[in-house]
């Protein structure tokens, strides 16, 4: 949308996010993994980095005790989820980003999840989060407005990635946490 005020921000955060070379996102990326990883279990919904994200390939090397999974784009601008492992086939989405070849039967609906890694390209002490402007997260996990039970949303960026507040749409999805490289931020009340 060529008027919403947070494409400025976007941009801002997108080059933050580039200025960052690639030692440092993998260092970032291994912290926050070795962070995360003893919290983890169930289905934990991550993401194929691109674009200068923190990658998240650290999880998967090493003892393993959740299943993890990748989003699927679905009609109406929404998300599944499909396990994935090193090795499994994969097929780009309209975005050209990586998403497992799987049957629509054999995809996870966002209910089922036990833990997502919310990609996001700012966040707020508030636990607020800007990302790439689609809305899938949101309208994906819209249902944690109605229960904050499972699963938990978790952000992840880099620190750089905080801003002092971000401006809160309605249909927002708050995160119950966000991990960094500098460490993990809980979501302070208003
Ligand atoms: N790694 C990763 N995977 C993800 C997301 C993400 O933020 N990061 N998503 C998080 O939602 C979903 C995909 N959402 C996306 C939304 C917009 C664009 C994008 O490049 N938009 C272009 C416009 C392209 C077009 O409309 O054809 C742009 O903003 O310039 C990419 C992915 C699911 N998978
Ligand atoms: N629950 C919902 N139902 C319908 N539309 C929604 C819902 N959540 C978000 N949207 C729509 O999605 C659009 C993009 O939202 P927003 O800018 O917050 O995306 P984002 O969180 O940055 O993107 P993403 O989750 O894809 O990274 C908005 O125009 C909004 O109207």
């Amino acid at each position: 949308m060529a008027t919403d005020p947070r494409q400025g921000l976007r941009a801002e955060l997108r080059a933050r996010r580039h200025a960052l070379d690639a030692r440092a996102r993998m260092a970032a990326g291994q912290a926050i993994a070795d962070a995360l990883r003893p919290s983890l279990g169930g289905y934990v919904a991550g993401y194929w980095a691109v674009d200068g994200e923190v990658p998240l390939l650290g999880l998967l090397s090493g003892p393993q005790d959740f299943v993890y999974c990748l989003p699927v784009l679905q009609p109406g601008k929404r998300l599944r989820f499909a396990p994935w492992r090193a090795g499994d086939a994969l097929v780009q989405n309209r975005f050209g980003i990586p998403e497992p070849d799987l049957q629509p039967s054999s995809l996870l609906e966002p209910e089922a999840l036990d833990h997502v890694l919310v990609p996001l390209l700012g966040f707020d002490g508030r636990g607020h989060r800007l990302g790439t402007g689609g809305g899938y997260y949101d309208r994906s996990f819209a249902f944690r407005h109605q229960h904050r039970g499972a699963p938990r949303l978790v952000g992840i960026g880099y620190a750089c990635q905080r801003v002092e507040r971000l401006p809160a749409a309605d249909w927002d999805v708050p995160l119950d946490l966000v991990a960094t490289e500098k460490g993990l931020v809980e979501p302070a009340q208003d």
